[in-house]
């Protein structure tokens, strides 16, 4: 089956990525990307390429390539839906904030709308492709709403997850590591559906490492690949607490652990803690679909992971008002980086929300500077904690798009986020305007300690034994 239009829900981080780079290699396919929010779809339509909603390295000129060639940003879901052969579903599925699995379970509302929207506007056979992260066993609700339209209508599910990261999207979806489709492998059908899915895809990645397996599997593979990717962060924080009660440096451990072809180099930097939309989530959703299973012992041991992280972002919160003689009461702290790493706009359970609102709990000033992050989403997560009344967040918060400003006269530096521009500032200057002793506490190991250090900070890094003024510091292993 050869397909011709594409019509993906949701012009989210995966939503339009994904569709822009499928548009980018197969010219031939009319790609529409729909979206409710009238908003997004208008951001994503500016003139100004360089102004889509989404900001990620590489993806204005991919945007700019296929728009109004064969890639389109609409609100018209039901022309969308009605036209294309194969339709993506790329919409949120974040975890349930009522009702039974609140705080657990994916909220799967969007997914049904989709579902409904697609049942009642499909005059022809369609190939539904889940591209959204689910539950497994998703796409057999999503067929039983689908089945029970009575028109005649033959729906094939697919399973695709996505496996991009924030900030380097594009070059993810070029070269992915795997492409994984899951569907029905049993009959003609479902395996016509899959080839269909297939050949878009060797357009431009290589057939061994496109990935077929059953629905199931593919689904679970998803939640799957979150959960070890977040437990290898969770680990080496764990040991970056043990590192600083010990002397050890936890740069030094990940490199040597890195080494060992079993282990691998990456997603071992110790941080502040992983933010993001999907790792909590998805591994709250692991851990609810283990327990309604019953597997208890399965859950706890997902659930150690979050456990690790709410706890690393804690520790990191109370190492400063610790250090600044236990109180940070209307004390100037500046926070650098908002966004839950580096490369994205993407401020989506960040550790810097949760470190920030600890410390205005204890009533500090805080000063925010973030390359990408505009002041009013600062505000918006601060807000949807509810810790406190808008005023106070807005009182006690000032967002400055200087960062030298933002450093001015403050007690402590937090470096929350791993922008590459931190390393290239005139930190002798910023030093000089500070309060002394100068405190710095690197989140995310990123700084060059020596140099600082010479200068006159009080570097608090993570996992790492204090330096002196004339201690050797090593180098930063190079740890991806
Ligand atoms: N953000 C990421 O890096 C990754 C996300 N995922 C998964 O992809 C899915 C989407 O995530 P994001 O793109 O980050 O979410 P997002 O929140 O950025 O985008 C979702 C979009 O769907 C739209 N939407 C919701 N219901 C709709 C409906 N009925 N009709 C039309 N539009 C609708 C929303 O308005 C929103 O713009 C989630 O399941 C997520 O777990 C998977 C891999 C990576
Ligand atoms: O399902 C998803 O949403 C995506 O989730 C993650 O991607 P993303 O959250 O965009 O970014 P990551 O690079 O995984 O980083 C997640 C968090 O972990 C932190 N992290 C990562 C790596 C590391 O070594 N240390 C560390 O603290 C990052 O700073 C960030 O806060 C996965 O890497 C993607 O494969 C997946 O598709």
């Amino acid at each position: 089956m050869r397909i011709k239009n594409i019509c993906c829900i949701g012009a989210g981080y995966v939503g339009g990525p994904t569709m822009a780079v499928i548009a980018q290699k197969c010219p031939d396919i009319q790609v529409t990307v729909v979206d409710i929010n009238e908003e997004r779809i208008a951001a994503w339509n500016n003139e100004d390429v360089e102004r889509i909603p989404i900001y990620e390295p590489g993806l204005p000129a991919v945007v700019q390539e296929g728009r109004g060639r064969n890639l389109f940003f609409s609100t018209d879901v039901d022309t969308a839906i009605d036209k294309a052969e194969m339709i993506f579903i790329s919409v949120n599925t974040p975890t349930k904030t009522y009702g039974i699995g609140k705080g657990m379970a994916a909220d799967l509302k969007w997914i049904e709308l989709c579902a409904r929207q697609i049942a009642r506007i499909s005059r022809n056979d369609k190939i539904v492709v889940e591209k959204s992260t689910l539950p497994v066993r998703t796409a057999a609700a999503l067929k039983e709403i689908l089945k029970h339209t009575g028109n005649g209508v033959k729906y094939q599910i697919l399973s695709n997850p996505e496996f991009l990261a924030e900030g380097t999207a594009i070059q993810d979806l070029l070269h992915p590591d795997r492409v994984l489709i899951g569907g029905d492998i049993e009959t003609k059908d479902g395996i016509e559906a899959i080839s269909a899915l297939s050949d878009i895809y060797e357009k431009w990645v290589p057939k061994s490492k496109i990935l077929t397996t059953n629905v199931w599997s593919s689904e679970l593979s998803k939640l799957t690949a979150n959960a070890f990717l977040a437990q290898r962060v969770s680990s080496i924080n764990a040991m970056s607490e043990l590192c600083e009660v010990t002397g050890a440096d936890v740069t030094e451990v990940a490199k040597a652990l890195g080494m060992d072809s079993r282990i691998g180099p990456k997603f071992l930097n110790s941080s502040v803690g992983f933010g993001g939309s999907c790792f909590q989530k998805d591994i709250l959703n692991l851990v609810y679909i283990a327990k309604s299973f019953g597997l208890k012992q399965v859950a706890e041991y997902w659930e150690q992971v979050i456990i690790m992280n709410d706890h690393q972002k804690k520790r990191f919160a109370a190492n400063i008002i610790r250090t600044l003689y236990n109180t940070v009461s209307g004390k100037k702290i500046t926070v650098l980086g908002w966004s839950f790493k580096k490369d994205t706009n993407d401020t989506r359970e960040s550790a810097a929300i949760y470190v920030v609102d600890h410390l205005l709990n204890e009533e500090a000033e805080i000063a925010v500077y973030d390359p990408k992050v505009q002041a009013e989403q600062i505000y918006k997560d601060l807000d949807y904690l509810e810790s406190r009344n808008k005023e106070a967040n807005r009182l006690n918060l000032n967002v400055t798009n200087d960062p030298y400003e933002a450093c001015k006269d403050s007690h402590a530096i937090a470096v929350l986020t791993e922008w590459e521009e931190f390393k290239t500032y005139n930190w002798e200057k910023i030093y000089e305007n500070m309060l002394k002793p100068a405190f710095l506490f690197d989140g995310r190991n990123l700084l060059n300690i020596e140099e600082l250090t010479k200068i006159g900070f009080v570097i608090k890094s993570i996992g790492k034994p204090a330096p002196t003024k004339n201690s050797v510091v090593s180098k930063p292993a190079l740890v991806s």
